[in-house]
């Protein structure tokens, strides 16, 4: 499939006429070919006006024609072959098994979303029947179904160009709940996004859909980001980036005359808890395996493990020793652009600066466009005092925080700021410490998990990629897993409809066979 540089928009594809870019080989800095053209106003407009033009109709196809959309989707970024996997390669410098694993998740993600919309719980259809009869007053019919809420905006992510980009998971959870989708292709890889871009819009054509369902507007700075969140026909946005980059689209969705959500997932340093007999027992196997979670994609997971609390003594030593000796024999590896590779330098740059901070390792060092990956440990009232200590430094860099005692650790914890996972690695003796941490976690983050680390995301129906403020914008969803599909609905009650105007959905004969709450109590189809 050639990448021609245009914008996608409804079936078309058009070259736009907004200033002209070309994406960067990661791993040498050379420009690629061709060159992309960024999106105009009008393009804006154009693809903000089909998506609406589309949504009556997209919204009300049945669930099995819209999952089956989905799956033709998957098929189709399947069917782009080793082009993607090449084209990817080049422009984000991760390397092939990496992206093949990640094609792998954005296909099972949509597969997965596939299955949630012929379930159809999502609805979460509900009948409260009419009671003529009730004194004082008589109850009317009412019932409520989940209903898209409208156009969405897509922002892909640049450090997963696969699964959380073009047709990732904020893409997936909008076309599953019924919403048409505006992506606005990362400038970082924008000849992939094309080819995904590409793949969507033919499994809208193939499937017969109103070609307004996906659009991809292309870019290489904010003003068709802007653009796009400020058009009133966009109803909410799905976002993966930079916390600057997130709260500049909050502030732009807050400000418009009918502001809209912002599911924007930003900055995190999942905290790892190391409890004391944890330590004492595989103190230096806990180095190993977290030098692995460190280093993973060249530290550019936003579930990358940022700060490690542990208490001081042989234990803490021994994970220190073995993950220095680790870490000192990291390779250096590419990083996705040279602006992220330069925002990882001045962050290590400002941590050796720190007079309250030491450095204990660093990895081999590498090329011109390679992170060498770092590890530093302080003090928990050096922590304490520093604000900055705990800012993200986005990259293979990690702060270990010695601690005194438990309540020292407990303290770091509660200053932390909200984030998307925290690790507790324990053994039975430390069960009593780790429920005294478990509120101030649950407090503070989506996800806790023991005995492992942050890094790769599973996605179920259990999952919560999310967290308190500033892992995300809104902390009471998830960006990954079924539970996303949430973010892109809205309830309607219907009061006293007749029958015949109902949606299936809660129709007395329910055709579409739902569990529905019938009277408050949760009934199986067909009871
Ligand atoms: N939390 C996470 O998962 C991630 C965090 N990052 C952080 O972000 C930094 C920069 O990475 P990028 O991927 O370039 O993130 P970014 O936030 O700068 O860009 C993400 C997307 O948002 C758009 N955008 C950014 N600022 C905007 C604005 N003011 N108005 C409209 N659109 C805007 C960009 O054009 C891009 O499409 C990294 O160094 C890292 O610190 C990067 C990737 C993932
Ligand atoms: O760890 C993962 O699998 C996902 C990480 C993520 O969401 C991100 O880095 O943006």
């Amino acid at each position: 499939m050639p990448i021609t540089g245009e914008n996608l928009i409804g079936a078309a594809a058009r070259r736009g006429e907004g200033e002209t870019f070309r994406a960067v080989e990661a791993a040498t800095g050379q420009s690629l070919e061709p060159a992309f053209a960024s999106a105009t106003p009008a393009d804006v407009e154009r693809a903000c006006a089909l998506a609406a033009e589309a949504f009556d109709t997209y919204r009300e196809t049945s669930l099995e024609d819209r999952a089956r959309f989905l799956e033709a989707v998957a098929d189709a970024i399947v069917a782009v072959g080793d082009e993607l996997i090449v084209r990817c390669m080049a422009e984000s410098g991760l390397p092939r098994a990496r992206l093949e694993g990640e094609r792998g998740r954005t296909v099972g993600q949509l597969k997965m979303f596939a299955g949630v919309v012929r379930d159809g719980g999502f609805l979460e259809a509900r009948v409260d029947p009419a009671q003529p009869e009730r004194k004082p007053l008589p109850r009317p019919d009412l019932r409520l179904r989940q209903i898209a809420v409208g156009p969405v905006a897509v922002f892909g992510a640049s450090n997963f160009p696969l699964a959380f980009s073009v047709a990732g998971g904020d893409t997936a959870s909008a076309l599953a709940a019924g919403c048409p989708v505006v992506a606005k292709a990362h400038p970082a890889h924008p000849g992939t996004s094309e080819l995904v871009g590409r793949a969507v819009q033919a499994a809208v054509k193939q499937c017969g859909l109103p070609e307004g369902v996906f659009s991809l507007l292309m870019d290489s700075g904010i003003s068709v980001g802007q653009a796009l969140v400020a058009d009133p026909r966009i109803t909410a946005v799905g976002f993966t980036g930079s916390r600057r980059g997130g709260v500049a689209l909050m502030q732009t969705a807050a400000a418009r005359p009918v502001p809209i959500p912002v599911y924007a997932e930003m900055s995190s340093i999942n905290p790892v808890v190391l409890l004391p007999a944890a330590l004492e027992a595989r103190g230096r196997d806990i180095g190993r395996a977290f030098v692995g979670s460190l280093t993973l994609g060249s530290g550019q997971f936003c579930t990358n493990p940022g700060l490690i609390l542990a208490l001081e003594g042989a234990g803490l030593d021994g994970f220190l020793e073995a993950a220095s000796a680790a870490l000192k024999e990291t390779q250096a590896a590419t990083m996705l652009t040279p602006g992220i590779h330069k925002a990882y330098c001045a962050g290590i740059a400002a941590l050796e600066a720190n007079p309250a901070v030491t450095t204990l390792a660093r990895g081999l060092a590498g090329g011109t466009h390679q992170g060498q990956a770092a590890l530093f440990s302080t003090t928990a009232e050096a922590f304490l005092a520093d604000h900055t200590l705990a800012e993200e430094v986005f990259g293979a860099a990690s702060l270990v925080v010695r601690c005194p005692d438990l309540a020292a650790i407990r303290a770091v914890l509660e200053r932390l700021e909200g984030q998307l996972t925290a690790a507790v690695h324990l053994d039975e003796a430390d069960h009593d410490a780790a429920r005294a941490l478990l509120p101030v976690l649950e407090r503070r983050v989506g996800r806790i998990l023991v005995n492992g680390f942050g890094t790769g995301v599973e996605v179920g129906h259990a999952m919560v990629h999310g967290g308190p403020y500033p892992a995300t914008s809104d902390g009471r969803t998830t960006s990954v897993g079924s539970l996303a599909i949430h973010r892109f609905l809205r309830p309607v009650s219907y009061q006293d409809l007749p029958a015949a105007l109902l949606p299936a959905a809660l129709r007395d004969d329910n055709p579409l066979k739902l569990w529905r709450r019938q009277d408050g109590k949760l009934t199986a189809p067909g009871a």
